[in-house]
């Protein structure tokens, strides 16, 4: 055995190293070592080769491995594009097709995103009527086109390379938002929206459960008595900056807009973190401008580590979150220290005042059922952003409308006034509120504050007789369905509240055809605070002021996560004090 020249040959192959990896040289000398004894003993068999061929075969052989293995690596990296680019959209199309599901053509890359936010451009940009809820087509113009194109239960377009299933027919919505075989789930969360939005509303499976079954008593009926004195203060700030505002004046414009989002804005803070609610309103504007941010991420295409490219937008994100996790460390740790100074306070009622004295709670039974205070921290972040703006979009479109409807404004406030009279309403007072409960559901059903659900099929599944593979996304689009004749009526455009007279199941007739704060198991956990605090707020208003559409008011909501003012909504207020 000559080592030497094996050596020689090895050191040779070695002076490569500029031009081709470490780690393919790494692989080569793997590949020479575990060799050499088949080579020698090859050789020595072999009675015409000679100790240079032998070096030479040596040299190419490893040169070759590696060239294989470059070609092997581009090779795969353009069958998995082609793959991801083009068979994989065009098989999902044919199985889709051969089910009788309509839809539109796959183009490649972009799918149906240029078209949709071309139209969602035009839209935008010119209001409708002052009195018209026909608002579908403004504010989702490409997806409403699809399903009246389209027709039937099911359609589909296209979200760049993956088809997304428009589920209209409300059996089919039924089955899958109340799926009990676990198969049927959230998507997973679009990597910048960790920052935004953590905790449950990301979880799956049995995280998901066991979170849920924590948080779930966050938000039970006496808990929410025990916030209601925080809301009942907020609003309260609310009305006496509005009396301020009008002054000795007969009637003040403003845009309550903002207001609205001040006030849930400051409730959330006050339930979330009682005293500490002033480090709580820096929380809500910091993810206020994470949110902007993060609307910024949806309309483009992602593309997979962006978060990782220092871009200015991604360390503002970062910068945010990390300014967002340490105020609300501080808050808790300033908590934990004062429950140790005053061991006292930890008794239930004590702890418990608000949101983050329940999770607290839960965190110092951490063995059996608590959360890390990573994971509280991820769930107050999920409260301010599921909690604030839904809300007060909700405010907002029921004061456009009862300033668009004069005669249910006046209905409401007879109400209120029968029920609390002037003073400040009580929390048993909320259940006497059918007129108000009413319109809520009304305004709900014409301008819900989210648009759509979505879901994903984590295995194939069946719906309905059709079969759908791992990996497919459904939508259900809730403004579309609350908008649908065929499932309401031709008056569906019409503000009615007494459609809901005898409640929702009867207005609906037991179909799933109303789910602005979803269904099934992932039905809003904060449905009842978000009731409460709405029929608080609009009952106060009530008592205090008649408000009407300023001249300058533009009616144009338009989706922006939720369903905004896109010019806001000046209103003219003046006192009630008949
Ligand atoms: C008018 C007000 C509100 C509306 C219209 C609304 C709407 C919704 C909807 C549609 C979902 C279901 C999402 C899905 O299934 O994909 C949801 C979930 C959720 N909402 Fe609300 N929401 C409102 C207020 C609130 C409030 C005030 C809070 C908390 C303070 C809250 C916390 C949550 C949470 C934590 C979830 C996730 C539940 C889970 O995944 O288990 N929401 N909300």
């Amino acid at each position: 055995m000559n080592l030497n020249n094996f050596n020689r040959g090895s050191t040779r192959t070695h002076s490569h190293k500029n031009n081709l990896t470490g780690y393919y040289f790494c692989y080569l000398a793997t590949v020479e070592i575990r060799d050499h004894h088949r080579y020698h003993s090859a050789r020595e068999s072999h009675p015409y080769h000679s100790d240079r061929v032998w070096r030479i075969m040596n040299f190419w052989s490893a040169e070759f491995v590696g060239l294989l293995l470059v070609v092997g690596c581009v090779g795969t990296v353009i069958l998995r594009t082609v793959e991801w680019l083009w068979w994989k959209p065009k098989k999902l199309e044919k199985l889709l097709q051969s089910q009788g599901i309509e839809g539109t053509p796959y183009t490649i890359l972009f799918g149906d995103l240029r078209k949709l936010v071309k139209q969602t451009k035009e839209a935008v940009s010119r209001p409708i009527a002052p009195f018209s809820n026909d608002i579908l087509r403004r504010v989702s113009p490409f997806f409403s086109q699809v399903v009246e194109d389209c027709g039937g239960k099911l359609c589909y377009l296209w979200m760049g390379t993956s088809p997304t299933v428009i589920v209209t027919d409300p059996k089919l919505v039924r089955e899958i938002m109340c799926d009990k075989s676990g198969h049927i789930d959230k998507p997973p969360a679009h990597p910048l929206g960790r920052y935004l939005l953590n905790g449950l509303v990301n979880l799956q499976g049995q995280k998901w459960v066991d979170r849920r079954k924590i948080i779930n008593p966050v938000f039970h009926v006496d808990q929410l008595k025990k916030m209601y004195g925080a809301f009942s203060c907020c609003c309260s700030e609310l009305i006496d900056r509005w009396e301020k505002l009008l002054g000795s004046g007969e009637s003040v414009e403003l845009d309550v807009w903002p207001e609205l989002g001040n006030l849930t804005g400051d409730i959330i803070s006050r339930s979330a973190f009682g005293s500490s609610y002033l480090e709580g309103r820096r929380i809500f504007q910091l993810q206020t401008e994470q949110a902007e941010l993060f609307i910024q991420a949806v309309r483009s295409i992602y593309i997979p580590g962006f978060k990782f490219v220092p871009t200015r937008n991604n360390r503002r994100r970062k910068e945010i979150d990390s300014e967002v996790c340490d105020l609300l460390r501080g808050i808790i740790k300033k908590r934990e220290q004062s429950i140790a100074t005053n061991p006292a306070s930890t008794s239930s009622s004590a702890s418990h005042d608000d949101l983050l004295g329940f999770l607290m709670d839960s965190n110092a039974n951490q063995e059996t059922t608590g959360i890390t205070t990573d994971e509280m921290i991820g769930e107050c972040k999920l409260f301010y952003f599921a909690g604030q703006e839904t809300t007060s979009v909700l405010l907002n479109w029921t004061l456009v409308v009862l300033s668009m409807y004069p005669n249910w404004q006046h209905l409401a406030r007879q109400e209120v006034l029968q029920v609390c009279g002037r003073k400040q309403p009580v929390f048993s007072d909320m259940n006497q509120l059918k007129n108000v409960t009413m319109i809520i559901y009304e305004v709900l059903r014409l301008y819900p504050p989210a648009l759509f659900l979505i879901r994903m099929a984590h295995h194939a599944i069946n719906i309905g007789g059709y079969s759908f593979p791992s990996g497919m996304e459904f939508r259900l689009p809730i403004l579309t369905m609350h908008h649908d004749p065929s499932l309401w009526g031709d008056d569906v455009k019409e503000f009615k509240p007494e459609r809901f007279s005898q409640g929702i199941s009867k207005a609906t007739k037991n179909k799933m055809i109303f789910f602005p704060f979803g269904a099934g198991s992932r039905t809003c956990i904060g449905q009842t605070f978000a009731m409460t605090e709405a029929k608080l707020g609009l009952a106060m208003i009530l008592q205090h002021f008649k408000f009407e559409l300023s001249p300058s008011y533009l009616h144009a909501p338009f989706s922006i996560m939720t369903l905004q003012p896109q010019h806001g909504t000046p209103l003219i207020l003046s006192r009630y004090d008949e």
